[in-house]
């Protein structure tokens, strides 16, 4: 490793946009395929590796074929506990992961099941002294309408009562281009009310000015891509207005944002607009057992692209920790192991 990717390994960071499934890594995806021979898939079909690109529609089907490999409790919990390990090796020290509860009927997994799965792995981690305060928030797939999402609200607000902290909101995610967010309002208010948090993916592709303000009328605690809000890519100033005037931290995942070609470029990556305007952004990884990617390059990737210094780097993974949906005294011990490990990095 370089002295520059030191830098970036070292540097403690907040992960707040990580799908569980979308982050097993080869390691794990091996274990996975060892586990079920007959379905002859190959790691190389749950991966977009360096320099390819793929279309949304083609990374959907990555998903599809993750799922599979990933139908038992055991799985869930052991690649729940594995991504929590490597997210912890990169030295993330905060993690919000986030995950689509399923159910398999020929496993006997339920919903239910499927989130006790992952806090016990969040819990042993705890217990085992993994060095990362982990976080989890219950996944809407916006393709599977209102009473789904009604009902995972329900799961949601049951495991915020009963995981002593650990489930702290709501994701909405899935195909873009499938289904309205109109149907989904519903839900939506009712898990604000009951006090989840809300993280939704939102303009991640064109043409989608009249849902982005229904959704932003929410309005969201933070903002998944929002590639297309502001007008230089067909959104709208009273779109960016309406962000700006909420405060509303937007969540950046620059490499799946290139290898789902939904951005042209790293130097065109909407990042660059909002970061001037001086609004929060949270560098992010998305799905990195997908992308092929971890949260220090992402770092890396944006200081090179938008020539950050290290201490706008520095910066920019401080302020992540105002964004994170945990209360006032983690934001504050966070940012009290980020005071003591400052020195030691930036001279
Ligand atoms: C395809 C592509 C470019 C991905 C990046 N952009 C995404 N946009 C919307 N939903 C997503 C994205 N990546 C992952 N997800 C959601 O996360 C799920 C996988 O993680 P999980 O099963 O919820 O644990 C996917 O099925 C999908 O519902
Ligand atoms: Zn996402």
């Amino acid at each position: 490793m370089d002295d520059d990717s030191v830098f970036y390994k070292k540097l403690p960071k907040v992960e707040l946009h990580a799908h569980l499934n979308g982050s097993v890594s080869a390691q794990t995806m091996e274990k996975l395929i060892q586990r079920k021979p007959h379905l002859n898939i190959e790691r190389n079909m749950t991966a977009i590796g360096k320099g390819q690109r793929r279309s949304l529609d083609e990374c959907f089907e990555v998903f599809k074929l993750i799922h599979k490999l990933v139908d038992t409790e055991e799985d869930i919990h052991t690649v729940a506990t594995d991504v929590i390990k490597e997210f912890a090796d990169d030295n993330v020290k905060y993690l919000e992961l986030r995950s689509t509860p399923r159910e398999e009927k020929g496993t006997g997994l339920t919903k239910k099941s499927y989130v006790e799965a992952v806090i016990k792995a969040i819990q042993q981690c705890k217990y085992d002294g993994v060095d990362i305060d982990v976080r989890f928030l219950v996944a809407i797939d916006r393709r599977n309408g209102t009473e789904v999402a009604m009902e995972t609200v329900k799961l949601a607000e049951e495991f915020m009562l009963s995981s002593g902290g650990l489930v702290l909101g709501i994701d909405l995610s899935g195909d873009p281009k499938v289904g309205h967010g109109r149907c989904l309002l519903p839900a939506l208010e009712k898990a604000r009310n009951c006090g989840l948090k809300l993280s939704l993916h939102m303009s991640e592709v064109s043409s989608q000015l009249e849902e982005s303000e229904l959704l932003l009328n929410l309005p969201p605690d933070r903002i998944g891509h929002g590639t297309f809000l502001h007008p230089e890519m067909g959104g709208s100033q009273p779109l960016v207005d309406q962000v700006v005037k909420h405060n509303i931290p937007l969540e950046i995942c620059l490499t799946s944002n290139i290898k789902g070609k939904t951005v042209p470029s790293y130097s065109q990556h909407h990042f660059r607009y909002w970061y001037q305007l001086g609004h929060p952004c949270v560098i992010c990884t998305d799905d990195k057992g997908v992308f092929c990617t971890d949260l220090s390059q992402e770092y890396q990737l944006a200081a090179s692209t938008f020539s950050l210094s290290p201490d706008a780097v520095w910066e920019l993974s401080e302020r992540a920790v105002d964004c994170i949906f945990a209360g006032e005294a983690v934001k504050q011990q966070l940012k009290q192991k980020w005071t003591e490990i400052k020195p030691g990095l930036l001279k």
